[in-house]
């Protein structure tokens, strides 16, 4: 199976801030979740992934095909949810519905349709009318609506509401049912990212940190609660990062760098994150 992304060397300058030599790596028939703090640069990295912004260096593969040369091939292949949705205000399910017929070649209205009914959508409102939600959905059910092999997500789940959310991540779990069909999603919801991804990748100050599969990561580390001197004791190489707190330390610890027989818990995504962004800050 090719990759779906495949990102290499990847710079982006701005005066004050640099998407620094970044590799990413989407297998194809999976879900990467982009993690990072505000100002990480995960909207940067998929607006050059998407050709929104020029690169300064690098190489995008997106679907086996060079994201310099074969940009607007690649783009009916791929269905992109961005902050803004970028409706104009006045339109209603109509006119979207006529602006992506000619958009997108296989634009499938019945699926359109139907995405509009399963979201409780209102044919006949003006899209400024719609909440910040209503907004996302659409977003979502136009991406899914013209038979995308790659959906590029960025916080394309804020401002749903949790019973939708979780619709919505059963429609992205389905989406990758068979094996050619990938999703990238940033999310600061990073609850839903551990529930949906095959993969993570922590972004941090430009720079990825890590991209690994989920589950490597669940099981490779966790959540050691001992005291100061007992920490003091181990090889500082497994531990990832800590938080000193009123009955101790916790350390978030690689689980083959500790003797065996301490009592160390399962980690969340959501804790590796913030430990190990806290150790480096
Ligand atoms: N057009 C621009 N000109 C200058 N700097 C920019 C521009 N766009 C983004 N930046 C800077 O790039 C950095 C990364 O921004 P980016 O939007 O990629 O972060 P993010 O990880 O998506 O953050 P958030 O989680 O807050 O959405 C920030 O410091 C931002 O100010």
């Amino acid at each position: 199976m090719e990759n779906a992304i495949e990102i290499r060397g990847l710079v982006k300058e701005y005066k004050d801030f640099k998407l620094d030599n970044v590799d990413l790596t989407l297998p194809g028939g999976c879900i990467l979740g982009l993690i990072g703090e505000n100002g990480a640069g995960k909207s940067t990295l998929i607006k050059c992934l998407l050709g929104i912004i020029h690169k300064n260096e690098g190489s995008i593969t997106i679907l086996g095909r060079d994201a310099d040369k074969e940009l607007a091939d690649i783009k009916e292949d791929v269905g992109v949810v961005l902050d803004d949705v970028g409706i104009p205000d006045t339109f209603k399910y109509k006119q979207i519905n006529s602006v992506m017929k000619c958009t997108y070649r296989n634009w499938d209205e019945a699926v359109f349709e139907g995405y509009m009914e399963k979201f409780g959508l209102p044919k006949d409102k003006k899209f400024k009318d719609f909440s910040r939600g209503m907004k996302m959905k659409m977003g979502i059910a136009i991406a899914l609506s013209h038979n995308a092999k790659l959906l590029v997500l960025d916080e394309a789940t804020n401002g749903l509401d949790p019973v939708i959310r979780d619709e919505v991540t059963d429609i992205f779990y389905e989406f990758t049912r068979d094996e050619d069909h990938s999703i990238l999603i940033s999310s600061h919801i990073v609850s839903d990212l551990e529930k949906l991804c095959d993969y993570i990748s922590f972004i941090h100050k430009g720079r990825v940190l890590l991209n690994e599969e989920k589950d490597i990561l669940l099981e490779e580390y966790g959540i050691l609660s001992c005291t100061e001197e007992v920490l003091k004791e181990l090889d500082p190489h497994a531990i990832r990062g800590k938080k000193s707190g009123k009955y101790g330390v916790q350390a978030l610890v690689k689980r083959d760098g500790v003797p065996a027989g301490m009592d160390i818990s399962p980690v969340t995504i959501e804790e590796l994150f913030v430990f190990m962004i806290k150790e480096i800050a």
